[in-house]
This record gives structure tokens, C-alpha cells and sequence, in this order.
């Protein structure tokens, strides 16, 4: 059977850490902020950045949020970054996702200062990240390293399997990973014979969306499952990943929730300070 990789335990060790520097910062009058801004109603955008802020709390972080309507234009949102840009106390900028239909996200990225995109989705940083020479991670990538690191799972020479292309998981997340010398395949909606690569996959993360998609029947006997899916089943929590009858035939699974979802905001936590840090010479 296997064992659970436990995120909200290993978030919290982190976080631990984290507010320690965080009060050797503090006690130097360096106070590490960032903004988040919502765009429209979505309700469980409504809910990370709660959760975001009550995380950031605890360890000593200022969030401030800028809740926006739903008809916001993209003009005004590129203002708001940009004033944001040029504010010497905010040391982070990210906007929660998704954005409602009449914003082109990827403007927004172009206006984010690569010095101060505590998301890592800027092009400068998405492009670092490819070449291998970066400084901020997307949160969820960076939450899933973290857990691979923690519970000593070898990425090198292991064959990968990521579902789901997404900017703010898969593409990153490839990078991240063949950057630990895995051999990652980045599945899609249109791959032709998912099951190929599932059977033969050491590594499964899924991103999918969709409740149920990794089922035991369709995983390698023994591989690693980590599933980032959010999915809402009869009012109830769940990811992509069959878990109960999964765990039984996985090595190390993470649970949904107390997975990924914790180590998301944990890590961004961890990118927030990173750039504060670096913004004062640290
Ligand atoms: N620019 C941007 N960056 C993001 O990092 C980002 C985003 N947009 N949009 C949406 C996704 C999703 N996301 C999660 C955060 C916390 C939990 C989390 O804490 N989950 C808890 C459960 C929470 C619950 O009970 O609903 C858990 O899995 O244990 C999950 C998912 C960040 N995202």
C-alpha cells in the first residue's frame, strides 16, 4: 500500500521555518507585503485568497487584496499593476486566476515587474525557468519539488508523466522536473493514447480537472501519484486520482485534499520572501 505524501504537514513545517526569517526581517524594518488581485466573483477564487491571507498571517506576511468586478477592464487592471510596479513596500504582484473573459491574462503578465511576479507566470520568468536559470517558481510546481525533495523521491532518469498544459502547473512543472533530469511527457486533451504513457509512468502528476481520471487500473504498479486536481463531487472535495483504490497500488500518493493545495500557498509564501529579500540586498 502506499504511502501518503503529506503536504499540509509538510507545508506547515515550512511555514515554521519560513516565519523565522521572516522575524529576523521584520526586526530589521523590512516588512514583506504583496498584492493579490481578484478579478470578478469566482467563488473559490474568493476562497485561495482567504486562505492565502489567513497562511500569510501566521507567518508574519502582509497580503493585501484588491478585489475587483467582474466588468473590470484590462486597461484598469494594467494601471493597478503598474502603480503596484512602482510602490516601493509592495514586494509582490499576482493575479489570482482565472480572469473573466475580457482580460487578456497574458497582457497582465507583460505588465507584472519580473522583480516583483511572486507567481513566476511573467514571460521573463516562465522563460528563465526553461533555460535553467531562475529565480522565482510558480507556487504549485514549486510546492511539488519541494514534497519530492522532502520525501526523498528520485527524479533523475525516471519517466514523468504530467496531465494537464496549463501555465500555472504543467508547462512549469515540465520544466522543473526534466530540470531534475526526469523524463517528463506532458499529456493534453488531444494525446492520442494517454494510457501508453500512463502504464509505463514512474511519475504520475495530474492536472486535469476531472474527477476519477487516474484510475488503478491505468498506473504502473508501485509509481509516485501526485494529483493537484480540484474537483467538487457531491458538495465534496476531491482530485483526479481514484484514491482509495489507487493508494493500494501507488508507492507515494498525495490525498486531496492536504496534498498539493497546502503547498501551493506555502510555497508562494516562500517566493513572497524570496523577492523581499532580494529586493533588500539579502
Ligand atoms: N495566479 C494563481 N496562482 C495560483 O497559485 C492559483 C491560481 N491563480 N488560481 C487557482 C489555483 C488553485 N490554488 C489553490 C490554492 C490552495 C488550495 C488549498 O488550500 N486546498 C486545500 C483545501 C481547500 C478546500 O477545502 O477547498 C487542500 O487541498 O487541502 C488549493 C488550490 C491556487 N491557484
Amino acid at each position: 500500500m502506499g504511502k501518503i505524501l503529506n503536504g499540509k504537514e509538510l507545508a506547515k513545517l515550512r511555514a515554521d521555518k519560513l516565519k523565522e526569517t521572516v522575524k529576523i526581517l521584520k526586526n530589521d524594518g523590512i516588512q514583506p507585503l504583496f498584492c493579490v488581485i481578484n478579478i470578478g466573483d469566482n467563488p473559490a477564487s474568493k476562497l485561495y485568497v482567504r486562505t492565502k491571507k489567513r497562511q500569510a498571517e501566521r507567518i508574519g506576511i502582509e497580503e493585501k487584496i484588491y478585489q475587483l468586478p467582474n466588468d473590470e477592464t484590462e486597461e484598469d487592471v494594467i494601471n493597478l499593476i503598474k502603480k503596484l510596479n512602482a510602490d516601493p513596500k509592495v514586494y509582490g504582484v499576482m493575479v489570482q486566476l482565472p480572469a473573466p473573459e475580457q482580460i487578456n491574462v497574458n497582457h497582465l503578465m507583460e505588465t507584472i515587474d519580473p522583480a516583483k511576479d511572486v507567481d513566476g507566470l511573467t514571460p521573463s520568468n516562465m522563460g528563465r525557468l526553461w533555460q535553467g536559470d531562475h529565480f522565482v517558481e510558480p507556487a504549485t510546481p514549486s510546492g511539488i519539488i519541494a514534497m519530492f525533495d522532502h520525501y526523498g523521491i528520485e527524479l533523475a532518469g525516471k519517466d514523468a508523466v504530467i496531465v494537464g498544459r496549463s501555465n500555472i502547473v504543467g508547462k512549469p512543472l515540465a520544466a522543473l522536473m526534466q530540470e531534475r533530469n526526469a523524463t517528463v511527457s506532458l499529456l493534453h486533451t488531444k494525446t492520442q493514447n494517454p494510457e501508453y504513457y500512463l502504464k509505463n509512468a514512474d511519475i504520475v502528476v495530474s492536472a486535469a480537472g476531472q474527477a476519477n481520471l487516474i484510475t488503478a487500473d491505468k498506473i504502473k504498479e508501485g509509481a509516485v501519484v501526485v494529483d493537484v486536481g480540484i474537483n467538487h463531487v457531491n458538495g465534496k472535495l476531491v482530485g483526479d486520482v481514484a484514491f482509495d483504490e489507487v493508494k493500494e497500488k501507488a508507492s507515494w500518493i498525495t490525498p486531496v485534499p492536504g496534498g498539493v493545495g497546502p503547498l501551493t500557498v506555502e510555497s508562494l509564501m516562500e517566493q513572497v520572501v524570496k523577492l523581499t529579500r532580494r529586493a533588500n540586498g539579502r
